[in-house]
């Protein structure tokens, strides 16, 4: 089954140039098979607008909930989620119920995900058993089973020992080494950065929590020789520490949020959950760190720590509602519209960091366009503006603090492996 992709501009990604262009795509096979005008004919063709095509992005860091906490998302619901949002790939954390520390369970979710017919989706397995940071998981069994990455994401791993011995087994295997960084004698139960706990009266997350504990990986990759991959960095500090340990050519790459490259704690307008994520909203000079780092290539990929909870759970008082903040279907619209727009990044740039870099941070195929490589493409809208509207996610996950924002490049169409899992029927 051939499909044609008619009515695009091509993105290239070696001098950011848009093309008018088609593609034609084989479902059959899942590869671009030509690229121009003049090309054979398909069994179906798709007609675009004036829409930019682009490799499908890349998001390795997504919380899916199943098993065990399919209120707040499931496989399917995600999945779909992610395709509105453009994404081709996603790699699942393992903070389930239960956790995804064997070989069979990893297995499930890979199955789930087949069986819920969700494409490209990459479970990461536990570093520690049940999470507890008590006993390390077999390695070699979780990769063999199709984990990606280890991490006990939602937590650190707060002995370092356990951790120097992570590093070295998961060296062994090659598998990279994602991290939650948080020092639980540090951060103690603290929901907010210092000023806004202050302002509304809860408990402070200090920024040494996650800066200590990136400090003491970083070391720990540098003396094993893994591969260590840093989630979620928002302080000022931990980026001055990544950027020295590459320097010295630790095996490092890191992710920011688009929360925490557009959002300080100075945006916390109320004494609202939807703004309570971890790690914090940091202050501006920390915001302004974090983007500096992105954009020097020190923080590597746009990671949208996709979490999603029910509206009951965020209903919660502050010190007692889950961290998290829904984030796949509004990511590249809002860095679009408030970083490309804005000219601190060029689009090729952010298409690169959203999915180019992630491809090959965690060794996935895909992250560009071409013939013979992945039919993993979406189209993006540049020109129509929309407001972000919750209830219309396909997640089940309304937790996002960027309700009502203003933004352009909304996906209207995805393709993976050929195949559409996106179309937008409302535009046009
Ligand atoms: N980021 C969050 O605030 N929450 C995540 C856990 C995590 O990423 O640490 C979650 O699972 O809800
Ligand atoms: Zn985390
Ligand atoms: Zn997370």
């Amino acid at each position: 089954m051939k499909r044609k992709i008619t009515g695009g501009r091509l993105l290239d990604l070696t001098d950011g140039s848009l093309t008018e262009t088609e593609i034609l795509v084989d479902e059959d096979s899942g590869l671009v098979v030509a690229i121009g005008f003049d090309l054979p004919a398909a069994d179906e063709t798709i007609e675009l607008h004036g829409e930019v095509l682009l490799p499908g992005f890349i998001d390795l860091h997504v919380h899916l909930r199943e098993p065990g906490f399919e209120h707040k998302e499931t496989i399917q619901s995600g999945a779909r989620a992610a395709a509105a949002g453009g994404f081709t790939k996603i790699a699942c954390m393992p903070n389930t119920n239960p956790p995804l520390d064997s070989a069979a369970k990893v297995q499930d979710v890979r199955e789930r995900a087949q069986a819920a017919g969700a494409a490209g989706v990459f479970p990461i397995a536990c570093i520690t058993e049940g999470q507890a940071g008590k006993t390390l998981t077999d390695y070699q069994a979780l990769k063999e089973a199709g984990a990606i990455a280890l991490s006990d994401d939602g937590k650190g791993v707060q002995d370092g020992g356990l951790m120097r011995e992570a590093f070295i087994r998961a060296a062994e295997v090659g598998l990279p080494i994602a991290i939650h960084a948080e020092d639980e004698s540090i951060a103690r139960d603290g929901v907010f950065n210092p000023g806004a706990a202050a302002k509304y009266g809860v408990s402070v997350q200090h920024g040494e929590s996650e800066s200590a504990m990136i400090a003491r990986d970083l070391l720990l990759a540098e003396q094993t020789g893994a591969k260590l991959h840093i989630c979620h960095v928002s302080v000022e500090p931990a980026v001055a520490l990544i950027r020295w340990a590459k320097q010295r050519g630790v095996r490092v790459t890191a992710e920011v949020t688009p929360h925490h490259l557009l959002l300080s704690e100075d945006a916390i307008e109320r004494a609202d959950p939807v703004y309570k994520v971890n790690p914090p909203l940091r202050s501006e000079a920390d915001r302004l760190a974090c983007l500096e780092g992105f954009l020097d290539g020190t923080l590597d990929v746009i990671a949208t720590d996709h979490a999603p909870h029910s509206a009951e759970e965020k209903a919660k008082p502050l010190s007692a509602a889950p961290f998290g903040i829904v984030g796949i279907e509004t990511v590249f619209p809002l860095l679009y519209t408030y970083l490309v727009e804005t000219g601190h990044i060029s689009l090729r740039d952010l298409v690169l960091r959203m999915s180019t870099r992630p491809a090959e941070a965690f060794g996935l195929t895909g992250g560009s366009i071409r013939v013979g490589g992945p039919a993993d493409i979406t189209a993006v809208d540049l020109d129509t503006e929309r407001t972000i509207d919750p209830e219309k996610f396909y997640s089940k996950g309304r937790n996002t603090p960027f309700a009502g924002w203003q933004a352009k490049g909304f996906s209207q169409l995805t393709l993976f492996e050929g195949k559409v899992i996106y179309k937008n029927e409302e535009v046009r």
